[in-house]
């Protein structure tokens, strides 16, 4: 990372748990602004904890989350973690983006209903705005939620596993429009499995077993 990047996010000896059991332990990192971070690790090892605590949805059992970035963090799951049942279509899962601007099922603007075409042009599922999410293939409704993302015009990003299961157009896409947000001053924080999507990135946060491993410590192979 360059000297003089801001910091985006400050993590000051993060410990975080699901009920007794023990996740993350004394993470100390800074998440530099307007950059991409990709976080890795095997399963199990906390990046979904990591991202749910920078997110602000996850409190830390100790330690403190220091915040510079200006708006509420967006937030983007993955697709597996929203149910097949959920009666809404792709138009009003990239609305609820907007919610964060208007309120829960406020009407509108014509400027949201911009935005949430815009978002969905952006990541090609503009076809797919009255199809109902659970009817969407995995990648395409990872796509609508990513647009989701976007449309809350957040200036910090957390997307969880944002390209796994997506073909290779479709991770592509979400590539490119990572490289895009960064460059609009977006920080983009994502956990990924995949090693280009983290050679990629402008900074690597390693977990093992819930700690970051030291970057000289670090392996190339990821988990
Ligand atoms: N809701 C939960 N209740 C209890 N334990 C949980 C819960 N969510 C995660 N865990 C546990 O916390 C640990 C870290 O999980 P987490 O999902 O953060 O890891 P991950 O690195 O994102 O994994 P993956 O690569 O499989 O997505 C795991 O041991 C997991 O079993």
């Amino acid at each position: 990372m360059e000297q003089h990047t801001p910091t985006a996010v400050d993590l000051r000896g993060v410990h975080a748990a699901h009920g007794s059991t023990a996740v993350l332990h004394d993470v100390r990192a800074a998440i530099p602004a307007g950059r991409v971070t990709a976080v890795v690790g095997p399963n199990g090892s906390g990046k979904s904890t990591l991202l749910g605590v920078l997110a602000g949805v996850h409190a830390p059992s100790s330690g403190t989350v220091a915040r510079f970035h200006t708006g509420r963090p967006a937030l983007v799951v993955q697709h597996s973690a929203v149910p097949d049942t959920l009666p809404v279509t792709v138009a009003d899962t990239v609305a609820m983006g907007r919610w964060a601007h208007r309120g829960p099922w406020r009407r509108l603007t014509a400027e949201d209903r911009a935005i949430v075409a815009e978002c969905m042009a952006r990541l090609g599922i503009a076809d797919l705005a009255r199809r109902r999410l659970g009817s969407l293939s995995g990648g395409q409704r990872q796509r609508a939620l990513l647009a989701q993302g976007l449309a809350q015009q957040s200036d910090l990003l957390l997307l969880d596993e944002p390209s796994t299961g997506l073909d290779t157009a479709a991770q592509q896409a979400v590539l490119d429009t990572v490289a895009a947000l960064r460059d609009e001053g977006v920080t983009v924080v994502h956990a990924t499995h995949d090693p280009a999507v983290a050679r990629g990135a402008d900074h690597v946060l390693r977990l093992r077993q819930g700690r970051l491993v030291p970057e000289a410590e670090s392996a190339p192979a990821l988990g």
